[in-house]
């Protein structure tokens, strides 16, 4: 896809996500997808949101970067934070129900922890940024219809901002694309750093 930037050296997304992988294509980046096939262990007692979700980055990001020495690796994991109590993704309807009837009318946080790695270059850079979100006060008929449509059940709180759960968002605070599973911004400024992206079009060309 043509964007803003090009790749200069191997790029591997280690992950499975869909809207993850549709964010880095949109910047024109050209990458492989080897998601990481680790199960994702619960948090520590008394961990803090953010420091898990940077954990479960390293782990699913280090597990492919060791297969991949040779290559940059992107790594994240998404959560959803409502007074201290970290929601993953539903186990099923009735648990998507209750999740979004505890989100609903109130504010949340959504933390991406994400990762960069490079194994030969000794690169290891993890990082965890966090949106804030507020959502209407949805009535029960509402989040059931939305439930009805399957999409709540692969995501992290069980919505999605960027399909039909965007009609359960007011507010947001913070970056969007965090909110989506990886922040965009964040991610490429380490990757320019790194000599692995660069601008699509050179000065001269402007
Ligand atoms: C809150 C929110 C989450 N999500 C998604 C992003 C993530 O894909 C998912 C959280 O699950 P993750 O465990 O972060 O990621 P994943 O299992 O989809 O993929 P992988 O582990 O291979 O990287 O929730 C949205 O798509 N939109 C949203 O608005």
């Amino acid at each position: 896809m043509q964007g803003p930037f090009r790749t200069l050296r191997p790029l591997t997304l280690a992950s499975a996500s869909p809207r993850r992988q549709a964010l880095l294509a949109g910047q024109g980046l050209c990458f492989e997808v080897s998601p990481s096939r680790l199960g994702e262990p619960a948090p520590e007692p008394a961990e803090a949101p953010e420091i898990y979700a940077r954990r479960m980055a390293r782990i699913k990001g280090e597990d492919i970067a060791a297969k991949r020495p040779d290559q940059t690796v992107i790594s994240a994991d998404t959560i959803v934070v409502r007074e201290g109590r970290i929601l993953g993704k539903p186990r099923n309807a009735a648990h998507a129900l209750h999740m979004l009837s505890e989100l609903a009318g109130n504010w949340h946080d959504v933390i991406t922890g994400f990762c960069v790695l490079h194994v030969r270059e000794k690169i290891s850079q993890c990082h965890a940024v966090t949106t804030r979100v507020h959502m209407i006060p949805a009535s029960a008929a509402m989040l059931r219809a939305y439930i009805a449509t399957e999409e709540p059940m692969d995501k992290a709180g069980a919505y999605g901002i960027q399909g039909a759960g965007a009609f359960l968002v007011d507010e947001v605070r913070g970056s969007y694309t965090n909110v989506v599973g990886l922040p965009v911004p964040e991610i490429l400024r380490i990757l320019l750093t790194c000599a692995v992206i660069a601008p699509a079009v050179s000065p001269e060309d402007v």
